[in-house]
């Protein structure tokens, strides 16, 4: 299958998990989260779930790393051109759910990709060296391609990898590192 197959493949797969099944297959990812090495890391990138989409619910893995004293930003996405700014995101952060029903900050301070530490990215399925496949528009691949080379990219999945996608281009940048439910 090729990159476009697969997207609107994994895409059904996930929206067709009942809330049972979801519930199992985050809880694992949660645990292997709990696990991660963490002692480098100030400040973590973590997007907001589409519920739409059926997406990981991202909460207790934001309130996880508060508890670490670590801090949190989170995207807004600009759709004119595909690209994403990143702001805190603290315990008394307005948030609005925008257009695409995505919840973004509504006054918040924003962060330059300089200095994250650790992103954790949506996707909706990758491959064994790491490549992934997100909705399509390049919002991770351009983000991504400015965050520092020791900036950890960990993938977030409820599917196990592929063993290879074959149609990768030049802006694909392959993950450090994707979770999924063992
Ligand atoms: N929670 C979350 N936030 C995220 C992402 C993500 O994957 N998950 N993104 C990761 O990149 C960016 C948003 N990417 C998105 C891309 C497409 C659509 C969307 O609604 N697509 C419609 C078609 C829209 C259109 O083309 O007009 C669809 O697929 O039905 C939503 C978000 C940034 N924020
Ligand atoms: N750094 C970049 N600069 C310019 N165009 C880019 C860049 N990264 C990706 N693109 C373009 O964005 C489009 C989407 O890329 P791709 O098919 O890899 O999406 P994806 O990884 O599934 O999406 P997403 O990152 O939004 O989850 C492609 O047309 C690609 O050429």
């Amino acid at each position: 299958m090729n990159k476009k197959q697969l997207r609107a493949t994994y895409k059904q797969k996930r929206e067709n998990l009942s809330s049972a099944e979801k519930n199992f297959l985050q809880e694992n990812i949660y645990q292997q989260i709990y696990n991660l090495d963490i002692s480098d890391v100030k400040i973590i990138h973590i997007f907001l779930s589409l519920e739409k989409f059926n997406e990981i619910n991202t909460s207790p893995i934001i309130n996880y790393f508060r508890t670490k004293n670590i801090k949190i930003v989170v995207p807004k996405t600009n759709f004119k051109n595909n690209s994403l700014t990143h702001f805190y995101l603290e315990e008394d952060t307005e948030l609005a759910i925008n257009h695409y029903g995505i919840p973004e900050p509504k006054d918040a301070i924003e962060v330059s990709e300089n200095d994250i530490d650790l992103v954790f990215v949506p996707l909706l399925i990758s491959d064994k060296q790491h490549h992934r496949i997100g909705y399509g528009k390049g919002f991770y691949d351009r983000f991504l391609s400015n965050c520092r080379p020791n900036c950890k990219k960990i993938g977030l999945n409820f599917f196990k990898p592929i063993s290879e996608i074959k149609d990768i281009n030049e802006f694909d940048i392959p993950l450090d590192l994707v979770l999924y439910p063992k």
